[in-house]
């Protein structure tokens, strides 16, 4: 039975449920902007001049580590191992301890930034497969718990190996100390590759966006534009710096452009508010449901 509130009580019930209202207003705006219309400015992302020890030390790590012969080994022991059986929703789950060191902009757990993702895509109308895409694209940072050597081998931007490392790479001079730079072959334009042999061809450096592609590629009805916004997300020197050209072939455009459809809700959405993973659960279970089996193998 609702309890009759008289007097002052009866009034600061009131001016609370007003600012309740107030509050709600602001929400709904703040739902109704895209993405990309937050608060921080777009500049303020991706400042690896201004980014913290944490965050240099993990690149310099990774570009003098990230070798052929390091990538070669790597490939062939993601084909020899079984890793886990689990669903989508669980894969999530597992990796939601890592906190990634190579990112400037977020501290937040990855099933946080996941779900930012997909949500920045869904409230931009876009379709399904889309949303998912961006629900599971940092899935592959799983490599982590399954035995890799640390974090220079699962996070941070990609790159290719087997040939020149582009100066468009963010922090080049860290290549000094990685053994390719001075090889006679390795270091030349196009490398151990031909020119426009497309980027299926080469090989890009090893991590989560490599893993992913590889694990999802046959469990998986996504389209093959969502399979590359997974495997090039990363991929900042080429997809916003415009290297590689000369290692393109004519699919890539198409690739490309998916890619930078996707960049901007992986990038922007990591300054959004968060994201209660419960109450958004039975959506994206729902969506799962449409594209990936019940259990896969990692
Ligand atoms: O630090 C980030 C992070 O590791 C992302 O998951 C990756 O996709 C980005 O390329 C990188 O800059
Ligand atoms: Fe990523
Ligand atoms: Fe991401």
């Amino acid at each position: 039975m609702p309890i009759a509130v008289t007097g002052n009580a009866g009034r600061a019930l009131d001016e609370a449920s007003d600012a309740i209202d107030q509050v709600n207003v602001i929400k709904g705006k703040w739902n109704e902007e895209s993405a990309f219309d937050q608060e921080k400015d777009k500049t303020q992302f991706r400042d690896y001049d201004a980014a913290c020890d944490r965050v240099k030390n993990f690149y310099k790590e990774q570009h003098e580590k990230q070798t052929v012969e390091f990538n070669i080994k790597a490939r062939v022991e993601f084909n020899n191992k079984k890793r886990a059986r689990m669903g989508v929703w669980e894969a999530m789950e597992m990796l939601n301890t890592l906190v990634d060191e190579s990112d400037p902009d977020t501290d937040l757990s990855q099933i946080e930034h996941l779900l930012q993702t997909a949500e920045a895509i869904r409230r931009d109308g876009k379709p399904e497969w889309m949303q998912v895409t961006g629900l599971v694209h940092d899935l592959g940072k799983l490599l982590f718990m399954f035995g890799s050597q640390g974090q220079w081998d699962v996070v941070g931007d990609t790159f290719v190996v087997g040939c020149k490392f582009s100066d468009k790479i963010i922090y080049p001079h860290t290549f000094e100390g990685n053994p390719d730079f001075k090889d006679a072959v390795y270091s030349t334009e196009c490398g151990i590759y031909q020119r426009h042999c497309g980027l299926d061809n080469v090989m890009l450096s090893w991590g989560h966006d490599e893993y992913l592609y590889h694990v999802l590629k046959d469990q998986s009805t996504l389209p093959e534009e969502a399979l590359a916004m997974i495997r090039y997300h990363s991929f900042y020197p080429w997809h916003r710096e415009g290297a590689y050209n000369h290692l393109m072939n004519e699919k890539d455009q198409k690739y490309l452009e998916a890619v930078q459809a996707f960049n901007p809700y992986d990038l922007y959405s990591k300054s959004d508010g968060t994201c209660d993973p419960a109450r958004l659960r039975p959506y994206y279970e729902g969506l799962i449901g449409k594209f990936f089996p019940p259990v896969l193998d990692w």
